[in-house]
């Protein structure tokens, strides 16, 4: 260990002048020994826990930061704002940078601490332990250069943050999405010049036509692959270029006709109003993939609607419906011969930061008796439920297309229902499940998505 100290000394006398760590590293935190490091602080660096440690001396893998850095380097921070100055109150830094305002907890900053003793940068894990956070805790020591905060607590450990990572990760009310989502009704949906659609090629040979398909998906709510292989397997590769496929009791994929291969309506040849898939799963499936490979027949429409324009008309006009449809848990249910499926859920979600929408369950069909409801809400809950449903089923809230071979369909079943008319003859339909958490860290990978 002496050789290591030494070797450590010599390697401190670099924190005597500035060091400039390239920003990949900034992001991932600064970490420098104060000037005098003491013998304790020498300890840290041997790797004892809690406190700071010269991150630059260990070349941690940034992969991650990576990532964080490239998501946070788009991220456009206020230009020349001059505001940039930190209040230290009883609980909380309170750091202004532009038109941002953000408290945030010393607690927080403390647990969220990224040097290398505090945070496994190549698992991208932490290692606090929380339970021995210290819940009363202060800085002694905060400084701000307008870009780096940087702490030092009692300990001498060192914490800090790029204000860009605190924007992206900290608690505010000005979190905004990535890409502007598009909610649509019939009206809107015609005005779209550039339709939600990728040609197959792109689509599965160019990173820009996969991207562009995730951010039709994270704007619309959906996007057709066109030209594709008018088959199953055309199915299974065009959805396996996205992600794996999510598989369920109804199996990995499907190509299905009206055969009653399952109880549901799906495998009849009547009609099926707006819904949304997987209710009745806890984690109702990201996306749905609807490929229809033949029909000789009549009808056999596919009917979209945009669950969160829906919503967000319902919260407009009639927000004590989306009050209780948001809070309301009820169960949903798939239930035949081989299957007693039920979940719990709200039939609404909204993000807790930005209140938009997060997610609709919606299947009237699927509805399990109400068992979670008290009986003196009963009654408001029906006509939330309702309200919805008269915003949902309004033929300007309805986009009808005919899908032909070739044609794949991928519905984020998190916010756009989907539904048929009624048809005859021979139709079949070929499709899968996709998961949801995958598909949108596609969306983070590719930047379209921070939150
Ligand atoms: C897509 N696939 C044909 C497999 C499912 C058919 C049944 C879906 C069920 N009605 C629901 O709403 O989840
Ligand atoms: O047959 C269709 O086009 C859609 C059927 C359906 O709603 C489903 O499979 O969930």
């Amino acid at each position: 260990n002496t050789k290591l100290i030494q070797q450590l000394f010599k390697c401190t006398s670099i924190f005597q002048q500035p060091i400039r760590l390239s920003a990949v590293q900034q992001v991932s935190s600064l970490h420098t020994l104060p000037r005098e490091s003491s013998p304790k602080q020498q300890q840290v660096f041997l790797g004892a826990k809690h406190h700071s440690c010269p991150s630059i001396f260990r070349q941690p893998d940034l992969s991650c930061w990576n990532a964080v850095y490239r998501s946070c380097s788009s991220f456009v921070s206020p230009q020349g704002s001059r505001n940039r100055d930190i209040t230290l109150n009883k609980e909380e830094l309170s750091v202004r940078y532009g038109h941002y305002h953000l408290d945030l907890p010393y607690v927080w900053l403390r647990d969220h601490c990224r040097c290398d003793v505090c945070y496994n940068h190549q698992t991208c894990q932490k290692n606090i332990d929380n339970f021995e956070l210290d819940l009363d805790i202060r800085p002694t020591e905060v400084s701000f250069d307008g870009t780096v905060l940087t702490i030092e607590w009692p300990d001498k450990h060192l914490t800090s943050y790029n204000i860009d990572w605190l924007l992206e990760n900290t608690y505010h009310d000005q979190h905004r999405d990535r890409v502007e989502r598009v909610l649509w009704n019939k009206a809107i949906m015609a005005t779209i010049t550039e339709q939600p659609m990728v040609p197959y090629k792109d689509f599965m040979e160019t990173e820009d036509g996969l991207k562009e398909h995730v951010k039709n998906l994270m704007k619309y709510g959906f996007s057709v692959v066109t030209q594709a292989p008018p088959s199953h397997e055309g199915t299974l590769a065009v959805s396996q270029r996205l992600t794996f496929l999510q598989p369920t009791f109804f199996g990995p994929s499907w190509s299905f006709t009206s055969d009653m291969a399952f109880g549901d309506t799906a495998y009849t040849t009547l009609g099926l109003g707006a819904h949304t898939d997987n209710t009745y799963f806890m984690s109702p499936s990201g996306i749905q993939v609807f490929h229809v490979l033949e029909h000789q027949g009549t009808g056999g429409e596919t009917l979209l609607v945009d669950g969160f324009f829906a919503a967000e008309t319902l919260r407009r006009d009639n927000p004590t419906a989306f009050k209780c449809l948001s809070e309301t848990v009820v169960a949903h249910e798939f239930y035949d011969s081989d299957h007693r499926v039920r979940s719990l859920g709200t039939v609404l979600s909204f993000h807790p930061t930005t209140k938009k929408m997060f997610s609709i369950r919606f299947n009237p069909y699927d509805r399990s008796p109400l068992h979670t409801v008290p009986p003196d809400q009963i009654k408001k809950f029906y006509k939330s439920y309702a309200a919805l449903t008269e915003e949902i089923r309004k033929p300007e809230s309805e986009v009808w297309l005919k899908l032909k071979p070739g044609m794949v369909l991928f519905v984020d079943n998190w916010r756009v229902m989907h539904g048929r008319s009624s048809f005859t003859g021979l139709r079949r339909v070929s499709g899968c499940y996709l998961p949801r958490d995958d598909w949108f860290g596609k969306a983070r990978l590719f930047g379209l998505q921070n939150l």
